[in-house]
């Protein structure tokens, strides 16, 4: 383990000196492309003016004979777009295959100053970070770069769980934690076959009104994510980092993607991910916070002023730790809204009618 004194020093010498804070950008979609396919590559720079963080994706859903052109494709694109605001982050192969090195090298060399965060996927624990840590300090050194390229752990193996709050913690290059559902659910032997979502069969159901047990009996789906994300949004903040959810796989079903978009948001997770242009908008509408619950929580924090002692507001009791929720929710619209002018106007707007 490093000593804490020593956390903030290059991992190789010439390598830039890690950061000592996380930026929280807007990031309230990661969207996933496959650099190699034409089709999607050919969208990305308008995909860019519409998502927070475009993905150039190399690891599953790439085919093996097709990790390279992704590569080379991803090196091209970046090469060849200013993305502006929009950031560019990049999920590389599993540290077990046979891809990962070659990704890691070419993208830092290459394109390594276009690159915002690299996604690793399948990580165990914090030994996993320490080694992508230490080579990229090296690659960097060796590129020249200037600012450290941050890291994100994809929460996909049982392990991974097990040992998400060392992960969280293994270095300050540690951005933030996704959750992968699939692989994960997979890992954990879990009897399903989706890409997140629920699941019919994980239910409560209520106790029996008479002699006949199926008589009347309410049941009600349970979300099998629960406790995945919340124990990872707690590491995240233990750590000053951020928690996102993952795919949703069935893109047809945009209702279900949308409820376990909002779970995610409710519990503390920043973003999530984007697989199709159809999901973007969802998570847009999701992970910006409502505009009646800004103007409430504005309204609060205006009535609170200091923070301290207590008022009430619409016959609600407001003390410090509702001004410290409605802050968390005021501040996150601000950031929001210099980023997007709709965002601003109708925050603004709703803001005006509680005043009025
Ligand atoms: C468990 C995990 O690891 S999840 C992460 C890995 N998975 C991924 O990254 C998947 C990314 N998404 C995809 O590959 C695709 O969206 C698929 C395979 C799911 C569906 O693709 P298609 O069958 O082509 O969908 P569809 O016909 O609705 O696409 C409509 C258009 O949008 C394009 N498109 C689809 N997905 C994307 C995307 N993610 N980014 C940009 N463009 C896209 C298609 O190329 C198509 O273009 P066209 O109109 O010029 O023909
Ligand atoms: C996100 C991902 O890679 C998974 O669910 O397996
Ligand atoms: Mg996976």
């Amino acid at each position: 383990m490093r000593s804490p004194k020593d956390f903030f020093a290059p991992l190789a010498v010439g390598a830039p000196d890690p950061v000592r804070e996380i930026p929280a950008l807007p990031s309230r979609m990661i969207h996933f492309f496959d650099p190699g396919n034409e089709k999607m590559a050919a969208k990305v720079p308008d995909l860019a003016k519409k998502v927070d963080v475009l993905l150039g994706n190399l690891e599953d859903a790439v085919r093996a004979d097709r990790k390279e052109a992704a590569r080379a494709g991803l090196v091209s694109i970046a090469k060849a777009n200013d993305f502006g605001a929009t950031q560019l982050w990049t999920r590389v192969n599993s540290l077990d295959s046979p891809w990962v090195l070659d990704d890691l090298t070419t993208l830092v060399t290459e394109i390594g100053d276009k690159l915002d965060v690299i996604m690793v996927p399948k990580v165990e624990g914090a030994q996993d970070i320490h080694y992508v840590d230490r080579l990229l300090a090296q690659l960097e050194a060796r590129a020249g770069l200037r600012r450290p390229l941050l890291v994100h752990a994809i929460l996909e193996t049982a392990s991974g769980v097990a040992n998400v709050e060392e992960i969280a913690g293994a270095s300050p290059r540690m951005q933030g934690i996704s959750l992968g559902p699939a692989d994960l659910a997979a890992s954990r032997r879990m009897k399903t076959t989706r890409v997140g979502g629920g699941h019919p069969g994980y239910l409560v159901r209520t106790d029996p009104v008479g002699e006949d047990l199926h008589e009347g009996r309410t049941t009600y789906q349970q979300d099998l994510w629960h406790y995945t994300v919340a124990r990872m949004v707690d590491a995240c903040v233990m750590h000053g980092i951020l928690p996102y959810y993952g795919p949703f796989g069935d893109i047809r079903d945009v209702v279900a993607c949308e409820d376990q978009f909002r779970n995610a948001f409710l519990l503390g997770c920043v973003g999530t991910w984007s697989l199709h242009p159809v999901q973007i908008d969802i998570a847009k509408r999701v992970f910006s916070p409502d505009p009646k619950d800004v103007a409430w929580a504005r309204r609060v924090i205006a009535a609170m002023g200091d923070g301290t002692g207590a008022v009430m507001i619409d016959g609600k009791m407001q003390d410090d730790a509702s001004f410290k929720q409605c802050r968390v929710v005021a501040e996150l619209a601000d950031a929001l809204a210099e980023r997007d002018p709709e965002l601003k106007e109708a925050y603004d707007e709703a803001t005006k009618e509680v005043q009025q």
